[in-house]
């Protein structure tokens, strides 16, 4: 395997177009809005919340290796593992892998710091949030996100929607406002959507390990229906934004990119096998990058012309 290849199986790398979206759609609201756009602080914003969110996938894998979660799902039939599989196959040592997941927090650390030097300390608050959110999602003593409460939904639709939107927004204007929030909503439900989606690949898995999602809680046929409800609600707020005057009128085309997941779900059964639910999960990632790849790009025309 080569080390690029290593590389992307240990972060879960291509997972990155969900940070890369929001944060795109913050810069470009600092445009339109403000014409605010510096490309150094852009590049830098990138880096560091992409680094930021390598390193939350990295420590999760890592804590479900220790917790034995990951073994788990690997050896139970049927199911699906969406890990890295580099620890529960022995591919890589734990100790080479934390070193890596430390370094990925260094980066997001370091851009950080720079980013709270040109644009404001209060960078410093997305730093700290960011980092509590993405260690304890899966660490003890909170695991939070294990708990079958719904707090893991809720750390992604921040982590994921308006952190990295508000965060990027400030970045390049230095200060803070409720355009960024509002435009964070669809991307951020998208997002959590995608999440929610994968613990159907593994939820037997999770329940044997004592790993509470809300599937494992709520059953499949329960949370199927939740699942549809958080798309509906992705695709509401997109109307919500061009009601608010967040969005010009022509990014209701982003509602097209809903026709691929509410396909999928056509296809399900009120229960089904995990391999059933591979597509869904590829459709709901579409989903949130289409929608966003629309929204920016309809926001941008708008600031342009
Ligand atoms: C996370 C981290 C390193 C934070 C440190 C500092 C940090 C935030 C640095 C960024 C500095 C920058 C760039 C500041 C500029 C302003 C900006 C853009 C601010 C936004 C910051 C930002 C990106 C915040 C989000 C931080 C993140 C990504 C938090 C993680 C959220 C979270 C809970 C992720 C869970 C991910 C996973 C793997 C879920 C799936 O796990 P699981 O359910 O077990 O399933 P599986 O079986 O698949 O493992």
């Amino acid at each position: 395997m080569s080390k690029w290849t290593l590389f992307t199986k240990a972060t879960r790398f291509w997972s990155f177009s969900v940070m890369l979206i929001p944060i795109v759609l913050g810069t470009v609201g600092a445009y339109v809005w403000e014409r605010s756009f510096h490309p150094v602080l852009f590049i830098l914003t990138l880096i560091g919340a992409i680094s930021a969110h390598l390193f939350s996938n990295m420590v999760n894998d890592l804590w479900d290796y220790r917790n034995g979660t990951d073994t788990k799902a690997k050896n139970s039939a049927g199911e699906i593992s969406t890990n890295s599989g580099l620890l529960t196959g022995g591919i890589l040592s734990e100790s080479f892998y934390a070193k890596m997941t430390w370094s990925m927090l260094a980066i997001a650390l370091i851009c950080g710091g720079i980013l709270s030097i040109y644009s404001g300390w209060n960078i410093l608050w997305f730093v700290l949030v960011g980092a509590l959110i993405a260690y304890f999602y899966v660490a003890p003593p909170l695991r939070y996100g294990y708990r079958g409460k719904g707090y893991s939904e809720i750390a992604i639709f921040i982590a994921f929607g308006i952190m990295p939107v508000l965060g990027s927004f400030f970045v390049q204007t230095g200060h803070f406002s409720m355009k960024p929030v509002i435009l964070s909503l669809p991307v951020g439900f998208l997002t959590t959507l995608l999440l929610f989606n994968h613990h159907f690949l593994h939820w037997k898995a999770d329940e044997q390990a004592g790993k509470l999602t809300l599937v494992v809680v709520w059953g499949e046929q329960k949370a199927l229906v939740f699942s549809r409800v958080l798309l509906f609600t992705g695709y509401a707020s997109v109307v919500i934004c061009v009601l608010m005057g967040v969005l010009p009128v022509y990014a209701l085309l982003a509602l097209v990119t809903a026709f691929w997941p509410i396909r999928i779900y056509r296809g399900l059964k009120p229960h089904n096998a995990s391999p059933a639910y591979i597509p869904l999960m590829g459709a709901s990632q579409k989903a949130s990058v289409r929608c966003g790849v629309v929204m920016a790009a309809t926001l941008l025309i708008q600031g342009l012309f």
